[in-house]
C-alpha cells in the first residue's frame, strides 16, 4: 500500500467523527484533500466548513460546500487535519504545507481535533521533520539568529509566502523532548507569528492509515 493510499484510508475514516449538522473545521494538505473528497459525499447533512487555507477553501467550494469566515461561526464541533509528525501523546509537528497559523487557530476553536495521517507519521520523539515557523518578513534574520541560540538550524523556505503574507523558516536538528516548553519559547521570539508545534493543543484522536486498516490512536 502506498503512503497516499494510507492517507486516503485515514481521511475517509474521519467521516465517522462528523456527527453533527454544524460547521466542520478543515485543515490543509494531501491527506485533507482526501478528506474533502469524502466530506463532499455527506455535504447535504452539514452546514458548511471553516477552512485553514486558500487551497482547501477552493477545493471545498469546487464541491459546492459553503465556507464560512471563522468570525461568523459560534462553534466548530470537529476539526480534521493532517500532520507531519505525531508523538504518542498526539502532540504534532504541522506546517509542511505552510498553513500552520490558520490551522492552529481552528484547532484552538474546535471542540475535537481529529488528526488523519499515514503510518509513517507516528514517531517516538518529534523533530526529525523540520519544524516550520511562520515569521513576519522583516524579522526573518533576527528570528533565525534566535533559533540558532536554541540549538536549531533554520532554513528559509525560499519562494514561499503564506496565506497571511509571511515567510517560513524550517528548523532542522531539533530533538524535541519538551514540546510544550519549546512551543512557548518559540512563540516568545518577537517576529514569530506561529510555530508548527501543536503541543499545548494536541490532537484528541489520531486516525492512522496502516497496511491493515485505520488504527485509532488515543493520547497516552
Ligand atoms: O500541516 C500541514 C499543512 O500546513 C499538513 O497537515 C501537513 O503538512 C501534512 O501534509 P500531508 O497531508 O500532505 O502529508
Amino acid at each position: 500500500m502506498t503512503a497516499d493510499e494510507m492517507k486516503k484510508q485515514a481521511a475517509w475514516s474521519a467521516l465517522e467523527y462528523i456527527t453533527t449538522d454544524g460547521v466542520v473545521g478543515v485543515g490543509t494538505g494531501s491527506t485533507v484533500n482526501h478528506f474533502i473528497d469524502a466530506l463532499a459525499t455527506i455535504k447535504h447533512r452539514i452546514e458548511g466548513a471553516v477552512s485553514s487555507s486558500n487551497a482547501s477553501t477552493q477545493r471545498l467550494k469546487d464541491y459546492g460546500i459553503e465556507v464560512f469566515d471563522l468570525n461568523d461561526v459560534k462553534e466548530v464541533a470537529v476539526y480534521v487535519d493532517g500532520a507531519d509528525e505525531s508523538n504518542h501523546n498526539l502532540q504534532l509537528i504541522k506546517g509542511g504545507g505552510g498553513a500552520l497559523t490558520r490551522e492552529k487557530i481552528i484547532a484552538a476553536v474546535a471542540d475535537k481535533f481529529v488528526c488523519i495521517a499515514d503510518a509513517t507519521k507516528l514517531v517516538d520523539v518529534l523533530g526529525k521533520f523540520p519544524l516550520p515557523v511562520e515569521v513576519i518578513p522583516m524579522a526573518r534574520s533576527y528570528v533565525a539568529r534566535e533559533i540558532v541560540k536554541l540549538g536549531g538550524q533554520p532554513v528559509y523556505r525560499e519562494g514561499v509566502i503564506t496565506d497571511n503574507h509571511n515567510v517560513i523558516l524550517d528548523v532542522h536538528g531539533l530533538d524535541i523532548m519538551e514540546p510544550i516548553k519549546l512551543e512557548k519559547t518559540l512563540n516568545d521570539i518577537v517576529g514569530v507569528v506561529t510555530n508548527g508545534l501543536f503541543a499545548m493543543r494536541p490532537a484528541d484522536v489520531l486516525l492512522l492509515g496502516t497496511e491493515t486498516g485505520t488504527q485509532i490512536v488515543n493520547p497516552k
